[in-house]
């Protein structure tokens, strides 16, 4: 059997558009040979609709849309995934995250999915009602046992059991020759080779090849990387599509395995770079910006975030903003220029210096004679959101905010200030992987420059001020952060299970609680870990808990 996989990339809740999409990689799919097609979970919908779907007019919209895919396809049958009610009489949740087996302009088939994800970045049970596994559909002489993504995650990161049930095992055990997977399956960093991993145990345990779809492009956090994959009952490779990008391929399930067809390898900081490429470009293209700006500060975070913009948008559409004060290092010019220049944008230079005086003395009567400290150097951070968003308004483009993880996670950023703007690029992305992924790009020629990389880290917000004045070594915060941020563990567990100090690791734990609130006035950021902050980590912003 020759099955066309479409791997596409949706819009939430642009029926039409996705419909199109859809009719084009199936006809591209016949063109190649498929004999069937499927393309990813919720295809006609985009992932995840949240809370769209309680608009009245959501899944009538979608059940339209998917009559005319239906209207559409010929003898060739297309799975696809999209959304339905409930049946009346079924009580629940109102809504079933489904697969449809159009053949021949009917829906033929309706598969509900049986497993539901709730956890970190998924909120399936908010909204739909899990369905009892169905039945092999006989397609051809061939039974297809049809799953939609989670159907096969039955464990955990920790290898722990999810479910008591295992859909895949339940069609095992009604017979089945292949199993299909439409999934909606976000990227995060080690997530290709898990899946990859899993989806061979899934093979060699159902006895049976599996296909396994995924969709790819950003929709706000998240990032979705393809990299679907088709496994013969042994677990071997058929095919490995593209990470990051729209395919179609087709796959013969006749033929064995074979290491040839091996997903490439990537090394951490490419697939960090093709994510957030990806994730911004699609977050800014979908919200209808074809043009960003940025502050330069000649410093890492927003050097890297220059050149991951240029990438997605066109270095042609990106524009920087170089803002010295009084207490900006010549570098600060120098590099933003030399930067730019390498990237091919344009920037432009304006003072900050006069602005940061006349809002000093507009507020000396009401500071009276008070010593200067962090107020002046946030005010100097908020002039440039001021100056920021003013250009944001004056040309349309996105503001893109430069921050990174370690920085957001202890607050080391200031609210209506470096803060300001639309998306966070390198959010989910700690100060130590900031720098291995700058020294990546710079891998064959210097586009970030080196003394850019190689300076030590600073707001430059009073004389001298390096961040190391405030902040422990980014080695070391980074360390205590992903065992407290990611791993969830108390401080009494770093220090004594991880031999880091005390006074350090409870000076990091207070700062991350304590900074709640600005993190949940930040701009949404792009998620490539496996616990981002953002709608994966919903922890209460008022809160006494102490370990
Ligand atoms: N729970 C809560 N809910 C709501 N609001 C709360 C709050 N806790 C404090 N606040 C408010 O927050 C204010 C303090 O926050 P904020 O104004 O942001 O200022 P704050 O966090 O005190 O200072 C910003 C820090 O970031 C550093 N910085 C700034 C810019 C760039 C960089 C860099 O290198 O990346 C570093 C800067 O050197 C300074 O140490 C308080 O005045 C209070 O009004
Ligand atoms: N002199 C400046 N000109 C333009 N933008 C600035 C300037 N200083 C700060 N900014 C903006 O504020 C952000 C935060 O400043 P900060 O200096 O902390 O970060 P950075 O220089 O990018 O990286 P690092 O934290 O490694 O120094 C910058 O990324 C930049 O967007
Ligand atoms: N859409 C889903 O069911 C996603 C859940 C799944 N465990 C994944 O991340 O791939």
């Amino acid at each position: 059997m020759k099955i066309g996989i479409a791997q596409l990339n949706a819009v939430v809740g642009d029926f039409p558009g996705n419909a199109k999409r859809i009719m084009a990689a199936y006809r591209e799919c016949l063109e190649k040979g498929a004999e069937i097609v499927i393309v990813p979970e919720l295809a006609l919908v985009g992932y995840p609709p949240r809370d769209l779907l309680f608009k009245s007019q959501f899944v009538p919209k979608c059940l339209q849309a998917l009559d005319y895919l239906a209207d559409e396809v010929g003898e060739v049958p297309m799975l696809v995934g999209y959304v339905d009610f409930c049946e009346p009489e079924t009580v629940g949740k109102p809504f079933r995250n489904a697969a449809a087996f159009l053949h021949e302009g009917k829906v033929k088939h309706k598969i509900w999915k049986t497993l539901l994800p709730s956890y970190d970045v998924f909120d399936e049970r908010r909204y739909f009602e899990p369905g009892e596994c169905c039945d092999p559909i006989e397609w051809n002489g061939q039974r297809l046992g049809i799953t939609i993504c989670e159907d096969i995650w039955t464990e955990d990161y920790l290898y722990r059991p999810l479910y008591e049930r295992d859909p895949a095992e339940e069609l095992k055990g009604k017979g089945i020759d292949v199993i299909l997977n439409l999934s909606a399956s976000p990227f995060s960093q080690g997530k290709p080779q898990r899946r990859w991993e899993m989806l061979a145990e899934v093979a060699k345990e159902a006895e049976v090849p599996v296909v396994y779809c995924n969709c790819i492009g950003g929709n706000d956090q998240l990032i979705f990387d393809g990299n679907s994959l088709a496994v013969d009952a042994q677990g071997r490779p058929l095919a490995a599509l593209s990470a990051f990008a729209e395919e179609c391929r087709v796959v013969d399930l006749a033929q064995t395995g074979s290491d040839e067809h091996q997903p490439a390898d990537t090394c951490e900081e490419e697939e960090n770079y093709q994510a957030l490429v990806l994730g911004l470009r699609d977050y800014a293209h979908k919200c209808g910006f074809t043009t960003a700006c940025l502050g330069l500060s000649g410093g890492i975070d927003s050097a890297l975030t220059a050149a991951l913009a240029c990438d997605a948008l066109g270095a042609e559409n990106v524009h920087g903003l170089t803002m010295p004060s009084q207490f900006s290092s010549g570098g600060s010019v120098d590099h933003s220029v030399e930067l730019a220049k390498a990237l091919g944008m344009t920037c432009d230079t304006v003072p900050i210096a006069e602005t940061f005086e006349q809002v000093k003395s507009a507020m000396a009567p009401v500071f009276g004679d008070q010593p200067e400290d962090v107020t002046e150097e946030n005010m100097q951070a908020r002039i440039r959101g001021l100056f920021l968003m003013s250009l944001s308004n004056k040309s349309g483009r996105l503001l893109l905010t430069t921050g990174n993880k370690s920085e957001l996670a202890v607050g080391y950023c200031t609210m209506y200030g470096d803060m300001c703007g639309g998306l966070a690029v390198i959010s989910d992305l700690p100060k130590m992987q900031v720098y291995a992924l700058s020294r990546w790009i710079n891998r064959d020629k210097e586009i970030i420059p080196w003394d850019t990389i190689e300076k030590p880290p600073s707001a430059e917000l009073r004389p001298d001020q390096k961040d190391q004045d405030t902040l422990p070594p980014y080695e070391t915060l980074d360390a205590i952060l992903e065992l407290y941020v990611e791993q969830h563990l108390s401080a009494a567990e770093i220090i004594d299970g991880h031999g880091f100090d005390e006074n350090l690791v409870r000076w990091v734990q207070r700062r991350v609680d304590l900074n709640e609130w600005k993190r949940f006035q930040a701009a949404p950021g792009l998620r490539v870990t496996s616990k981002a902050f953002g709608m994966g980590r919903r922890m209460p912003i008022v809160q006494r808990f102490s370990d």
